[in-house]
């Protein structure tokens, strides 16, 4: 249905990113889409280059006059780093004497960028990179590994948006939960209730908290606990929440494990760089209950509308989105690069060292929930075009439309409240 690649190295020239599959007549926002890019920058605890780098926005294909035309859509994000690391980082070959390595001590900043990385970082992709592929440095590796990559997901994500609003009202929006340990009260997560859930509305309000929550007093403590991280020299990783209003029952399916809605998130979410658990609803800590406490019962309101008492599961069941808000959290390890340098080898001659060090996050938790709400619109978006189909928005708006008013009386649920 929707299939999507992005290319592109953290000191390349750009990122690169196609999305195929999208339906005629979307209205794709400038706008919209850097304001993404630059919620993706945000956030207490970022490092140094957040704070000079641009996101330079180009659109390449399938757009015209602001709509999608339904061919593929190609944009790209440029490094604004780019002139820095022409010499290291060309696609074309360069002159070794540009290359020259040097002592990163006292060296200046372009010789130590030219210098091999032969330390490799724990918690980084370095050494199995060079294992695998046979590279002698972890340059070759640690560039593509690299989180900057996400810049292109989140713009692809932004796209994604505009169809799933555009098409059927669905609206996403993303806050973190914990930073450390600072987390929200175990006791609101164990009973969310719809009106203390954060919604679209709220996203310039959470954009404009230094962590992305909504919550003061937690919002502080967060912001203390990455202030103390630093302080020590370490990092922090953390938990994010992806929340989807509007979404009709029945996207994904039962019948099969890959078509499951629930396992695309997963993968989705499992596939940003340091998330390391992905939870529906409450997912590990329903484990702990019992089956009464742990499902959420169905009742017809007065008003004849179909609904869960609770939201428990976090809106999926059977694989299938049920109708009500969609909750999905991912959990981010600490940064792998710590300040204070964690042990590992030197693979130019086998003895033990330090792992190298330039400039890192202290904690990118925040920015992480921007790329999870991308990585969601996209699946989401997947699943409206395979359960509706279309080849323009206003094919597959109908097609949603008729889906709902075939939904018997009886059956009618949240989204026609
Ligand atoms: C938005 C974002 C920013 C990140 N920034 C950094 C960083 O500055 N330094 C770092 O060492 N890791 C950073 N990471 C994490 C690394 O990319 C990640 O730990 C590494 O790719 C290995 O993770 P993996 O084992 O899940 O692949 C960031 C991750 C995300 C999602
Ligand atoms: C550039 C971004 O994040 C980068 C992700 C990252 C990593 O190892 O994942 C390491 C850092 O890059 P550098 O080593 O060049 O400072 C982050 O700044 C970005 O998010 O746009």
């Amino acid at each position: 249905m929707l299939r999507w690649i992005t290319a592109g190295e953290s000191h390349g020239p750009a990122l690169t990113a196609v999305l195929e599959g999208l339906p005629a007549g979307v209205r794709v926002d400038r706008a919209a889409v850097e304001g993404a890019l630059a919620r993706r920058r945000l956030g207490h605890g970022r490092g140094a280059r957040m704070s000079f780098e641009a996101d330079r926005l180009s659109f390449l294909g399938g757009l015209r006059h602001g709509l999608s035309l339904g061919s593929p859509l190609a944009l790209q994000v440029a490094n604004s780093e780019w002139a820095k690391w022409e010499s290291v980082m060309n696609p074309e070959p360069v002159d070794p004497a540009a290359l020259a390595g040097a002592d990163d001590i006292g060296a200046p900043q372009e010789l130590a960028r030219n210098r091999p990385l032969t330390r490799p970082r724990p918690g980084h992709a370095d050494l199995v990179g060079m294992q695998k592929y046979g590279f002698e440095e972890a340059r070759p590796v640690l560039e593509r590994a690299s989180a900057r990559e996400t810049a292109a997901r989140v713009a692809l994500g932004a796209v994604a948006a505009a169809f799933l609003e555009q098409a059927c009202g669905i609206e996403l929006v993303s806050h973190t939960v914990a930073i450390g340990g600072a987390a929200r009260d175990a006791r609101d997560d164990d009973a969310p209730l719809l009106e203390d859930l954060p919604r679209a509305g709220d996203v310039d309000r959470l954009d404009a908290d230094p962590v992305r929550t909504l919550d003061a007093a937690l919002s502080a403590a967060m912001v203390a606990e990455i202030d103390a991280a630093k302080k020590a020299g370490d990092t922090l990783g953390g938990v994010v929440e992806v929340l989807a209003w509007g979404l009709p029952p029945g996207l994904g399916s039962h019948v099969h494990w890959d078509r499951r809605l629930d396992s695309r998130l997963a993968g989705a979410l499992m596939g940003i760089q340091a998330i390391k658990g992905v939870e529906l609803g409450e997912g590990f800590r329903t484990a702990a209950r019992r089956g009464s406490q742990a499902h959420d019962e169905i009742e017809r309101d007065g008003a004849g509308t179909v609904r869960r008492r609770t939201l428990r599961s976090g809106g999926t069941e059977g694989g299938m989105s049920t109708g009500e808000v969609l909750r999905v959290r991912a959990a981010m390890k600490p940064i792998s690069t710590v300040p204070r340098a964690l042990q590992t080898i030197d693979v130019a001659d086998g003895s033990a060292a330090t792992a190298i060090h330039q400039r890192s996050d202290v904690c990118a938790v925040p920015a992480a929930g921007v790329v999870a709400e991308a990585m969601v619109a996209l699946v989401l978006a997947d699943a409206v075009l395979e359960k509706f189909g279309g080849d323009s928005v206003e094919e597959v708006r109908r097609n949603h439309r008729a889906y709902l008013d075939a939904i018997p009386e009886t059956m009618r649920g949240f989204w026609d409240a």
